[in-house]
């Protein structure tokens, strides 16, 4: 196992009435960045808790290197994290802010400097966090968590309130951390948004793992073009189209995804059974409705 190798092993945390994390387990390599992809409610920031030692899970492991997070000699050295990129004193300078930390850790200052020069905020070391835009807030935190030079970076939606120029900033900056060989996970709720960042995504909903692997491949399976049906006899035309070799799916939109036959066997088999089409037209599902569709019916507010 190496240093940097993050396990979960049916990991589970469950509030009163609640399961916000349901025997989750999956695996985060080195030298790649992950996306922890997730609905809102998912559970990803709950899990990002545990596995940073400030939630205690109701059962199940989280490890970093094969130690739980407490049992790390030195945190600071192994993990960064940021989970809430506001989370600053709001009269303290950027430079201030990352100093505090410095002491608390027994870092020298010039640390604070090094790692303003890395995320590119040296141009603001002296402004106030409250001046702070959240593009800038988000560097910020990420400098924070990058102190200690960690072979782990864990992120939790660095991406929210970044601009264009900011994503392709953090896109960059996120490959070279792990071209060097070191583990970031980044979570965030936008597939589009991870398909410009990661390398391997993990995909969470309702507390559950829905699918985990190279987003390459994650696309090749869900970018298929398919025939999509609009009509009111539904389940009376799928299953005609079922019986000529047809694989077809019915959406909660009420529409059939249809593939493995081409559209004038569509239009035959509906004509032959007498049922009525309204729209006959090629799917090509874009990443947010294949987010949407991978998590579908699982994403409901709990
Ligand atoms: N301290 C808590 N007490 C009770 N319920 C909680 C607590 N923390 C989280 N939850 C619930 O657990 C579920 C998962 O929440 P979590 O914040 O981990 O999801 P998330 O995927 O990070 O969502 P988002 O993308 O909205 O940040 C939600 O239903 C949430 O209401």
């Amino acid at each position: 196992m190496s240093e940097g190798q993050i396990v979960l092993s049916r990991l589970t945390k469950h509030y009163r009435g609640v399961r916000a994390v349901d025997e989750l387990s999956f695996q985060v390599e080195a030298g790649r960045v992950t996306g922890f992809l997730g609905p809102n409610g998912a559970g990803k920031t709950t899990t990002l808790r545990m596995l940073l030692g400030l939630v205690q899970p109701t059962s199940g492991e989280a490890a970093i290197g094969g130690r739980r997070y407490v049992d790390l000699a030195q945190p600071i050295r192994t993990v960064g994290a940021v989970l809430d990129a506001s989370a600053a004193h709001q009269g303290r300078t950027g430079r201030n802010h990352l100093r505090v930390y410095c002491a608390a850790a027994g870092l020298p200052y010039s640390r604070a400097d090094e790692v303003l020069d890395q995320v590119g905020l040296t141009a603001a070391a002296d402004r106030k966090f409250k001046g702070y835009s959240l593009g800038m807030k988000q560097r910020l935190g990420i400098a924070t968590a990058m102190l200690g030079d960690p072979g782990v970076l864990i992120l939790d939606e660095p991406a929210n309130g970044l601009d264009p120029e900011g994503i392709h900033w953090l896109r960059g900056f996120l490959r070279r951390l792990a071209a060097d060989g070191r583990t970031v996970l980044v979570s965030s709720h936008l597939l589009t948004e991870m398909q410009s960042l990661a390398d391997d995504v993990v995909i969470v909903a309702a507390g559950k793992l829905i699918r985990q692997g190279r987003i390459s491949e994650l696309l090749q399976t869900v970018s298929r073009s398919r025939i999509r049906i609009r009509t009111p006899r539904l389940a009376e035309l799928a299953a005609a189209l079922t019986a000529v070799g047809a694989i077809v799916e019915t959406t909660t939109a009420g529409t059939l995804l249809v593939e493995g036959i081409d559209q004038a066997t569509v239009s035959r088999t509906a004509l032959g059974a007498q049922l009525e089409i309204h729209d006959l037209g090629t799917d090509t599902p874009d990443l947010e409705q294949a987010f949407l569709e991978l998590t579908s019916g699982k994403a409901a507010i709990r």
